[in-house]
């Protein structure tokens, strides 16, 4: 038995970081980068107008109410541009290039026209006022993003923006999910006793989409040991990293431990020191991670947020792999006995937690409504109401 902290250190350890690939930035969503991206042009390319109104000399406006004489006119998308004499105005609009010897736009509520004298109400006006200056948001050939940046929403509208369409990211892990259990039914069939819906898999998958992993390959294996070992087998085969669920612990017709002995993986560790998930084990066979999860649902979730999803990351090349973990006053009190650290599932509301009625390791219901997991260490055994907790976020 290894202890919390000893099971994380343990994975991290074991894991490394997928090689490079070169993606279409439209398949990149969810991959972290592999190497810096330099900016191929600055941002803007030009000096822009963040406003409608006119450019300006902002040292002619000597006074509320200064004239000024309207010569053109720069709207966006515009090339062939006027410039700005001492003394003269350029209608111009947001996103348009401010015309050279302009030093300012003002914007239109700021002014009254009248015939070709544009009257300026504002005063003074600052320079640059209103102007974007070129590279302002970044300069070409500086990096744009670093090394390990997820490609997330706004990374692609930044990289879009100055036409990069391709990105060098970490792969993603193949990921083979074992679903072990006599008493699983599949979708649709009828319910029968002793039997319950199989859920893990879809539960599994749906956490591994959401991480960026939109595929995963399922097998199922009776209780029994030989078709325990042949489906773990072409899983290990065919996927960087297999997941197992169930038929980890000591029952008669749990098989999992003793197929993965019997492939001959090597078992970094066999259970935690921790409620739910006790049961969990990791393993290795050549550099193909193994993780036999718990089959009780909230554990089996719980072991992946705070065990497989950092390994996935850390091979998907990110350098912050865990949940993130922030301290939150607990709403109530809580206390626990017993040697092992407790994870709670648990809603953030309000700038304080709540720990969630249903902590069984039956009980999904409690997960299905929360967006975190409160750890409890053994030594925090007793908290009082409003006492700080570690709260780790889920990413939802
Ligand atoms: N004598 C002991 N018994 C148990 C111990 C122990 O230390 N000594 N540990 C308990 C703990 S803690 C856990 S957690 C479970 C883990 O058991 P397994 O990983 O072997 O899981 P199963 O027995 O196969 O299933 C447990 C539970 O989950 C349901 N299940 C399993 N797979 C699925 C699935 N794919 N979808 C939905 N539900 C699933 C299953 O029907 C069981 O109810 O062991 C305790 N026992
Ligand atoms: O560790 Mo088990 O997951 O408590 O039920």
């Amino acid at each position: 038995m290894v202890t919390v902290n000893e099971a994380k250190e343990k994975i991290i350890a074991n894991t490394s970081p997928l090689a490079a690939v070169t993606v279409p930035l439209s398949q990149a969503l969810g991959s972290f980068l592999a190497s810096d991206v330099v900016a191929p042009i600055a941002l803007p390319p030009f000096r822009q107008s963040s406003m409608d109104g006119y450019a300006i000399v902002h040292s002619d406006v000597t006074e509320p109410g200064t004239a000024l004489h309207l010569t053109g006119e720069s709207k966006a998308g515009q090339a062939d541009l006027p410039s700005v004499q001492p003394g003269t105005a350029v209608r111009i609009f947001t996103g348009a290039p401010v015309p050279e010897g302009a030093t300012a736009v003002v914007m239109q509520e700021n002014t009254s026209v009248a015939g070709n004298a544009v009257q300026i109400h504002e005063y003074p006006v600052a320079e640059g006022k209103n102007v974007r200056r070129a590279g302002q948001q970044i300069q070409q050939g500086a990096v744009a993003l670093a090394e390990g940046t997820l490609v997330s929403p706004g990374a692609v509208g930044f990289l879009k923006g100055m036409d990069v369409n391709e990105v060098s990211v970490h792969g993603k892990p193949r990921i083979g999910l074992l679903v072990t259990g006599d008493e699983l039914l599949k979708a649709g069939e009828p319910l029968v006793p002793g039997k319950i819906y199989e859920s893990n898999s879809d539960m599994l998958k749906a956490a591994l989409a959401n991480a960026g992993i939109a595929e995963a390959t399922v097998s199922y294996a009776s209780d029994a040991l030989e078709a325990t070992i042949a489906a773990l087998k072409a899983l290990i085969d065919e996927h960087d990293v297999v997941l197992a669920s169930g038929g980890i612990s000591v029952g008669d017709y749990d098989f999992v431990g003793k197929a993965l002995e019997a492939l001959g993986a090597e078992t970094i560790f066999y259970k935690v020191r921790q409620k739910p998930g006790k049961p969990l084990l990791f393993g290795k066979k050549g550099d193909k991670l193994i993780f036999a999860l718990p089959g009780n649902p909230a554990s089996s979730l719980v072991c992946y947020y705070e065990y497989v999803l950092p390994a996935l990351r850390k091979m998907m090349g990110s350098g912050e792999p865990f949940l993130r973990s922030v301290r939150l006053p607990l709403r109530h009190a809580y206390r626990f006995d017993g040697e092992r650290d407790e994870f709670l599932k648990a809603r953030v509301e309000g700038g304080e937690v709540v720990s969630l009625d249903g902590q069984e390791s039956f009980v999904i219901g409690s997960f299905a409504v929360a967006n975190a997991i409160i750890y409890l260490p053994v030594s925090q055994n007793r908290v009082a109401a409003g006492e700080l907790v570690e709260v780790h976020l889920l990413p939802l």
